[in-house]
């Protein structure tokens, strides 16, 4: 599995810090920037992500800004994104479970860094159920092709 992770720079010090994790955990990963505390503008990296994810050059992706949500309203632009803003572990698994999330968003000014890196953990090792499930995310791709 390869992990795609991109940040702006209120995600920039988490990012860092999952990706110190991945490493440890022999997680092949792409960092898609930001690369330094300069300010910088959200949607430019949630494109970024969300493009590599949706092209197949990564299998997953996680999205960090200062609380998650714009870089996670910018993923959930791009067809084909499932971008899920979690700030707890039962949220992140049921996002794969039963959503199928591509995408994990972290607020990196909201979650302390070991409840992140729960919540990472738990993310890359959830898996999507399908059944109902899939009759319901394939009606979300439906609204997709039909904006
Ligand atoms: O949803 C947006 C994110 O939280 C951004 O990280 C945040 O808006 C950046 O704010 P600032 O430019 O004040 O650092």
């Amino acid at each position: 599995m390869k992990v795609g992770i991109g940040s702006d720079h209120g995600g920039f010090e988490l990012k860092e810090y999952i990706k110190e994790y991945l490493e440890k955990e022999n997680i092949e990963y792409v960092d898609y920037g930001t690369y330094s505390q300069d300010s910088v503008d959200y949607p430019d990296y949630g494109e970024k992500l969300s493009k590599a994810v949706v092209s197949g050059e990564v299998d997953k992706g996680i999205a960090i800004c200062g609380t998650g949500i714009g870089i996670s309203i910018a993923c959930n632009k791009v067809k084909g994104i499932r971008c899920a803003l979690c700030s707890d572990t039962y949220s992140a698994r049921m996002s794969v479970e039963h959503n199928n999330a591509n995408i994990l968003a972290l607020g990196g000014r909201v979650l302390g860094k070991d409840l992140a890196l729960e919540i990472v953990s738990v993310w890359l090792k959830a898996e999507f159920q399908g059944g109902r499930h899939g009759r319901r995310v394939n009606k979300i791709s439906r609204l997709e092709s039909n904006l």
